[in-house]
């Protein structure tokens, strides 16, 4: 069974006092395997963001379904889903979503506060992830004090905690400097490697090249997806060339 399967998903806005309506999704469908690292790339405006949100059951969409280890998005209560989202989906976010007033140790335990977890379960997670992202030394400092690529660790190290079936990224080396973006992307290349299912948006090639599959939406539909086709592979000029495809309006007939 997939983790994630994206069943016909469509997206209208409508905009304000009644005027036009915007398809943002139409007719969306993928599935994502377990242990799966898959990159989703597309213009400004082309859908990505409106995506990932029906992806973090964020906002409903118009029609279809996104289901999450073969549970509908459509059969969960408004009032459980924050709780469904702490107990199945970590958050990694181009400008971290940490929280100023809480030092770095609090806002990566935040997700546990929030579900009432025991002290000593929380230290029992907490030490292992910061010693192996590196961060322990941060934890009583505050995230104005640390820079921007321990930030986004601990940002990491909060979605990591829960253990999450997946973890959704949007743009998450968007406001990194290219060593602190390096790595991050390892870092992602490493727990994807332990097993972890990774969902990222991005208009970085450099990122996108490291996933497995990497999905192109162009107008909310997908126009084609580039894989790997063995670990290593390099393909990132297939993924400049399907860019300069869109760029100039085509269709990829690849
Ligand atoms: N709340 C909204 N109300 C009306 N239209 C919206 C709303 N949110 C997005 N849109 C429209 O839906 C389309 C897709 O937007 P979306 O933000 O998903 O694109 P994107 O690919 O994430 O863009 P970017 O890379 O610039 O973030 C765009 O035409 C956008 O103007």
């Amino acid at each position: 069974m997939p983790i994630l399967e994206v069943k016909n998903l469509k997206k209208i806005y409508q905009t304000r006092f009644g005027g036009n309506q915007v398809e943002a999704l139409s007719n969306i469908s993928f599935t994502v395997r377990q242990g799966e690292y898959v990159a989703i790339m597309g213009e400004s405006g082309s859908g990505k963001t409106t995506l990932l949100n029906m992806m973090a059951s964020l906002d409903r969409p118009t029609e279809g379904t996104v289901l999450l280890n073969g549970k509908s998005y459509a059969d969960i209560r408004e009032d459980e889903l924050s709780s469904f989202r702490r107990g199945h989906l970590g958050f990694v976010f181009q400008d971290f979503n940490l929280l100023d007033n809480f030092n770095i140790k609090d806002n990566i335990l935040l997700p546990l506060v929030l579900s009432d977890c025991s002290r000593k379960e929380m230290k029992e997670k907490l030490l292992p992830l910061v010693r192996k992202l590196g961060i322990e030394k941060l934890l009583e400092k505050y995230p104005y004090e640390v820079s921007g690529g321990q930030k986004q660790r601990t940002a990491v190290a909060r979605a990591l905690l829960t253990s999450p079936s997946l973890i959704l990224a949007d743009e998450p080396t968007g406001a990194l400097d290219s060593r602190s973006s390096e790595e991050l992307l390892k870092l992602f290349d490493e727990i994807n490697r332990e097993g972890q299912t990774i969902m990222m948006v991005t208009h970085s090639v450099q990122a996108a090249g490291c996933a497995n599959r990497v999905l192109f939406i162009k107008d909310g539909k997908i126009l084609c997806e580039v894989s790997k086709r063995f670990p290593d592979e390099d393909i990132k000029p297939q993924l400049f060339n399907v860019l300069s495809v869109i760029s100039a309006g085509g269709k990829n007939n690849e």
